[in-house]
């Protein structure tokens, strides 16, 4: 089974969560867009859901598939919040904001009574950091909070825009910096220490937060449970 393959399996899966009358959260990235996309076909049957999205992007696919999709603050008691992740390690500690989501998806995930992770078997780790952490920052904070990071010995490098055209903007107008850091042995340490840091928005590490994580390979579907 191709990568791809096995991001679509998961995708259709996570529907089977959603039941008719939920107010449901859509992540973003490659694997959510392929659960939206299952999930507006079920709605084009008749399932019956209002929906909320963690991006601009999701919120516009979701919107293209007629789906019922507003904002939190007219919808912020969410059923369910269903996402995928950069990497997912025993615990059910992940990384995300491979896409610069993070911070709208950790606000979107702490709405909702649960959050299902859909992933590939690829995101599957020991440890946390093969992935480089994203660190969500305020603009004028970007020297700042390069500098802490860095002697933090968390190896920070600004994100560029997807075209290379200078840096790449989050859907709130920060930058992000990627620490490529290698392993993480203490992720609440980590985090605590990053959101010690004045000017910066977000991270990239969302601990106690998951419930359940769904991983596609090989053998299908298996479950993941902290
Ligand atoms: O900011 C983006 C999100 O955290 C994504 O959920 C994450 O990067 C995984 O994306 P993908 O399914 O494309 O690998």
């Amino acid at each position: 089974m191709t990568q791809d393959e096995a991001k679509a399996l998961v995708g259709k899966r996570a529907v089977e969560f959603v039941q008719d009358g939920m107010a449901v959260g859509l992540g973003t990235g490659s694997t959510s867009t392929l659960f939206i996309k299952a999930l507006g076909e079920r709605v084009k049957q008749g399932l019956k859901i209002r929906c909320v999205a963690s991006s601009d992007a999701s919120h516009n696919l979701a919107a293209s598939l007629g789906m019922d999709i507003t904002t939190l603050d007219k919808l912020p008691d969410l059923d369910v919040y269903i996402d995928g992740a950069d990497e997912v390690a025993p615990g059910l500690t992940l990384i995300k904001g491979g896409g610069g989501a993070m911070l709208r998806e950790k606000i979107v995930a702490s709405s909702a009574k649960k959050f299902i992770v859909v992933v590939d078997q690829t995101k599957v780790v020991k440890t946390l950091g093969r992935f480089p952490l994203p660190v969500e920052v305020i603009k004028m904070a970007l020297p700042l909070v390069h500098s802490k990071l860095a002697a933090l010995g968390l190896n920070p490098s600004q994100r560029p825009a997807k075209n290379g055209d200078g840096p790449y903007l989050t859907d709130e107008g920060n930058y992000i910096l990627d620490c490529a850091c290698g392993q993480i042995p203490d992720p609440a340490a980590t985090a605590a220490a990053i959101r010690g840091i004045v000017g910066v928005v977000e991270h990239g590490l969302f601990l106690n937060m998951a419930s359940l994580a769904l991983i596609a390979g090989d053998g299908g579907v298996t479950e993941m449970y902290p």
